[in-house]
């Protein structure tokens, strides 16, 4: 039902919407055919003439990185943006001097611990520019057998006249708040991706973007970023209250998770909740159901890696026995309708989900785990929001992909006859499994030997 009030930008969205997840070796192929890609796919999904790149990461193989793009392009100019500082830094410019085309950028991070953590890949073509937001660092163990989350933008073409930060916007502002997280960098070769970025037509965009620039922000810049961004967003733009009331949970999936405080009140379930617990016309919620995924001792055994899976999974002790209360929300990693069980989450979602587990109201991918660096916290009674590390992530709303008032779930029946629901590929089975009372949160720095990996072998770590 088309109608003239709906976002021209529904017409383009794709049955995953520009949704994947990456490839995993060994699957029976209909697992990886229709919506699993890995990088080569990545830079082959359009015939046009590659004519340069930018590569956001945390952790990049440049070899290996350099295999992965098309022969032809591997001489296209390249620019990495990382955070790497002392050793790892001058390891990376040592990899970078052996190719003339690759120039590094180096975010700044002063505030510490902070990580420069986003994962964005631009793409220059002849005639078009894409945009690619993902989870995976640029090595090849995050490619092959974890679960990982990309978001392919359309191939924007150019802007036909000058290019403006103005035109070529679309109705989520995705490429004005792009050009705003970029400028933050402050960089003059991210600058130079602007003016391509403001030289292309991003109308149709139709996803909202949430990012996260490290900084003590203040005033109406509180709202640019983290969670207040997208307390901004769902504020502005987010489903009916009338439809989605405090019982719809809040379901948060990660790789990690840092010290959120010793009481739970504080920031997980009070300043945090509140924000993504928050529907259109007001911010103040009563107590969304919180239900957070992340993997047990046993689902990282069972891994496809085994326990070196866990490596990927810097959960610390330290912070663990900090915060016990976690244990009342902690649901398992399964994935069975994706055969993902075993292909251990690297990938980071946070999803609102009907109580009946039918409907999803809005999905995020996103490179923030569960902390207060990726996310931020308000200090100074509230009147600075600190952000310690750089993330980015897409919001997938149903208004403006399928002019629907939510996603249905895969594979579950419709509840509402009437109502022909569209679903979200959500990259793990809803409804979730909870820890049984045997089942231990993954810990990475204790040793986990009751019994064996896949390969034999248990987790002594140093
Ligand atoms: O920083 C914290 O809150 C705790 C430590 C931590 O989480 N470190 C970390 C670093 C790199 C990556 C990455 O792979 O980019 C990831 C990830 O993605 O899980 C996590």
């Amino acid at each position: 039902t088309q109608n003239n009030l709906t976002p021209k930008v529904m017409k383009e969205s794709h049955p995953s919407f520009g949704f994947y997840l990456t490839k995993v070796k060994g699957l029976a192929p209909e697992y990886n055919q229709h919506s699993a890609l890995d990088l080569k796919d990545i830079f082959s999904l359009t015939k046009a003439k590659l004519k340069a790149s930018a590569q956001f990461n945390y952790m990049t193989d440049i070899p290996w990185l350099m295999k992965q793009y098309p022969a032809e392009y591997r001489s296209c100019p390249l620019l990495i943006v990382h955070g790497e500082q002392r050793g790892s830094k001058s390891a990376l410019e040592k990899a970078a001097s052996v190719f003339p085309n690759i120039t590094l950028c180096n975010a700044k991070l002063e505030i510490m611990y902070g990580t420069h953590h986003t994962k964005m890949m631009l793409l220059l073509y002849d005639s078009g520019l894409r945009i690619v937001i993902h989870t995976a660092n640029l090595i090849e163990n995050d490619w092959f057998q974890k679960t990982q989350g990309i978001w392919i933008s359309p191939l924007f073409p150019s802007l036909l006249g000058e290019q403006s930060a103005h035109r070529g916007n679309s109705a989520t502002n995705f490429k004005g708040d792009l050009l705003e997280y970029l400028s933050f960098y402050n960089r003059p070769d991210i600058d130079e991706w602007c003016k391509h970025i403001k030289g292309h037509d991003l109308s149709n965009s139709s996803v909202f973007l949430i990012g996260s620039i490290p900084g003590r922000h203040l005033a109406e810049r509180k709202t640019s970023f983290g969670h207040l961004k997208l307390r901004k967003v769902l504020n502005l733009h987010g489903p009916e209250k009338s439809l989605v009331t405090s019982s719809w949970p809040l379901i948060g999936q990660f790789s990690s998770i840092g010290s959120l405080g010793t009481d739970q009140n504080q920031w997980l379930c009070g300043e945090w909740l509140a924000s993504l617990g928050t529907v259109k016309g007001c911010s103040l919620t009563s107590k969304t159901p919180l239900q957070l995924v992340f993997p047990t001792v046993n689902n990282v055994r069972e891994s496809l890696e085994g326990y070196p899976a866990g490596t990927s999974l810097p959960y610390s002790i330290n912070v663990a026995k900090k915060q016990p209360y976690l244990r009342n929300f902690l649901y398992q990693w399964k994935s069975d309708r994706l055969s993902r069980s075993h292909a251990s989450p690297h990938i980071k979602t946070y999803l609102r989900v009907s109580p009946d587990n039918s409907s999803v109201a809005w999905f995020l991918l996103t490179s923030a785990n569960l902390s207060k660096a990726a996310w931020g916290v308000l200090e100074k009674n509230g009147s600075q929001f600190m952000i310690r590390s750089y993330e980015l992530g897409v919001l997938f709303m149903p208004q403006y992909l399928v002019s629907r008032k939510v996603f249905g779930v895969p594979e579950v029946k419709e509840r509402k006859a009437n109502m022909e629901t569209i679903s979200f590929p959500v990259p793990y089975d809803i409804p979730l499994i909870p820890y049984s009372n045997k089942d231990e949160i993954w810990i990475w720095d204790i040793p986990h030997i009751k019994a064996p990996d896949r390969h034999g072998n248990k987790w002594c770590p140093p």
